[in-house]
């Protein structure tokens, strides 16, 4: 998307769609799962990719990193148009371009160790001997946490936060220059998605990474992206700079997956810097009464009707516009009822 208020790359992007359309056949007609949608990442950068369930995130960024064939527009990797490439071709690049998955528990081998794991990449694209892919992996597995013996384990023998870190270090064992999170810690225990958020933007800063990370919550990301992509049916709908994008939101759905208690980017990069502190839990909004998962709806209602609150007794007439309830000029019985 070409928006006015994004700012001009600090480099060349590393990884870029332009103008990207993919369809699935549904039945007899084409779904549009992405839409011409248009989106970078350079190195040293964080963009977050974020909208509801069914928004063409995972596709867009499958599309992105090549794993699907894509229907019209390009994708270019370091400065190369691989939209075309033949799988011979793209195995090089793929060796660059890393994917977590959200899910720990499927996307691991439970009969492989977790070194045999994390050595798998690197014996695929033969990448040193046996003692020096060995000293990779313990390095590797070091880097991302996971104690000393965990080598010699089964991912069945870990908790769901440390199964991650397993993916993440097999992602990172090839040091690739792109890092795609889709939804990493949605499959996780909420009390541990923060250390794994946390753990995610701390590689990103030290191995200088271009990182898209995918989530539904922008209350969970915003807090270490750079540039904030919000998808919503197929389109970005809004684009920008974390904080403009947070303190100002241009687009109504993007106001809805907002925050009401939005963290500066020089927070974050305080943080960052100081390292070693494990993040700060991240702070969640008041609850909603009129829609439980929303985090910026009291926010956003009391915009519309400054004198509402949450606990308002009586009926009101309000926006909502949050992704999945109805839409703007809703009225509303704040008694215990919910849209
Ligand atoms: N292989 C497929 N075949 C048919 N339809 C698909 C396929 N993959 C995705 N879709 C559809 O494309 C749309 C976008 O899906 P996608 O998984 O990209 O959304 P998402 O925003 O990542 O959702 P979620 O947050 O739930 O992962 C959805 O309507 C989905 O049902």
């Amino acid at each position: 998307m070409s928006d006015p208020t994004t700012p001009a790359p600090t480099s060349d992007p590393v990884l870029a769609a332009d103008d990207l359309t993919v369809t699935f056949p549904v039945g007899r007609r084409q779904l549009t799962a992405v839409d011409s949608v248009s989106l970078s990442v350079s190195r040293g950068e964080t963009l977050a990719l974020v909208g509801e369930s069914g928004s063409g995130k995972t596709t867009t960024a499958l599309a992105m990193i090549r794993a699907i064939p894509v229907d019209s527009g390009t994708v270019v990797f370091d400065g190369a148009d691989i939209t075309n490439h033949t799988e011979r071709q793209l195995k090089a690049v793929r060796r660059r371009l890393q994917i977590v998955l959200q899910d720990p528990y499927a996307s691991l081998d439970p009969r492989m160790t977790v070194g045999k794991i994390v050595a798998e990449p690197l014996k695929a694209h033969r990448l040193g001997t046996r003692q020096e892919i060995a000293d990779t992996v313990a390095a590797t597995l070091e880097q991302v946490g996971l104690p000393a013996d965990a080598a010699s384990r089964y991912p069945g023998q870990f908790s769901g936060g440390q199964r991650q870190r397993i993916s993440i270090a097999r992602a990172l064992v090839l040091r690739p220059s792109v890092i795609v999170a889709d939804e990493p810690v949605s499959a996780l225990d909420v009390s541990i998605q923060a250390q794994i958020i946390g753990l995610l933007a701390d590689l990103q800063a030290a191995e200088n990474l271009a990182y898209l990370v995918i989530a539904h919550d922008l209350a969970l990301v915003h807090h270490i992206a750079d540039r904030v992509a919000v998808m919503y049916l197929g389109r970005i709908v809004e684009e920008g700079p974390v904080d403009a994008v947070v303190g100002d939101p241009q687009h109504p759905y993007t106001a809805a997956l907002l925050s009401a208690t939005p963290t500066t980017s020089a927070d974050r990069r305080e943080r960052i810097v100081l390292g070693g502190e494990p993040p700060s839990p991240i702070s969640k909004p008041t609850g909603c009464a009129f829609h439980p998962r929303c985090p910026a709806a009291v926010e956003r209602c009391r915009v519309e009707n400054p004198a509402l609150t949450n606990t308002d007794a009586g009926s009101h007439r309000v926006a909502c516009f949050f992704p999945g309830s109805v839409a703007s000029g809703l009225t509303i019985g704040t008694s215990g009822g919910r849209p």
